[in-house]
């Protein structure tokens, strides 16, 4: 498998717009939270700044692996579980953070630990999108998402090159 060839790059400041969209939608549903759960390491940067925007200070992890195969995504292995109290009432009131949903494998291994949780993620794609109960922006299954904590400033030829421009 190859990346999609479709690129959505992402910046520093979109994400942070993005990051704090998500924070307004689920203010919007005024519930109050008993913790916020950060899938690692991605959901680290969202969680960030979304338990700034509302007031949670109770932050735990769930540590997962993607042993990747190339760019094929692999097995998934939890390397560290949620604070067994954070599992009571199935995990009702806690607030699940990602930064992104893709084949949804990640949030099904998440959701079966915290089945009444409430998963956000910054960004969705499609197979993903029903396990997801808040999130802000689509991009379609072939579309591969840039995250600038992976990026670096590079050269761009120039999209005239070689055409006379
Ligand atoms: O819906 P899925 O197909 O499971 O993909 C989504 C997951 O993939 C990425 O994490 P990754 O496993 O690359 O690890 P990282 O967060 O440590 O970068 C992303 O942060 C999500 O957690
Ligand atoms: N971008 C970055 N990491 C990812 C993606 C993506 O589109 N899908 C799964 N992990
Ligand atoms: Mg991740």
């Amino acid at each position: 498998m190859s990346l999609p060839d479709k690129a959505f790059p992402v910046s520093w400041d979109q994400f942070h717009r993005d990051a704090r969209a998500l924070a307004w939608r689920v203010a919007g549903m005024q519930r109050e939270w008993r913790a916020m759960v950060a899938i690692t390491r991605g959901g680290l940067v969202p969680a960030a700044i979304i338990c700034r925007e509302l007031g949670i200070r109770m932050i735990e992890t769930v540590c997962i692996a993607s042993y990747h195969d190339y760019d094929e995504q692999g097995e998934l292995k939890v390397l560290k579980n949620v604070d067994p109290r954070l599992l009571e009432n199935e995990g009702e009131g806690i607030l699940v953070v990602d930064d992104l949903t893709d084949t949804g494998k990640t949030a099904a291994i998440v959701r079966a630990m915290m089945p009444k949780a409430h998963f956000a993620t910054v960004y969705a794609k499609p197979k993903g999108r029903p396990l997801i109960d808040t999130f802000v922006t689509e991009v379609s299954q072939d579309t591969w998402i840039y995250f600038p904590w992976d990026m670096g400033l590079t050269y761009q030829e120039p999209i005239t090159k070689g055409h006379g421009g």
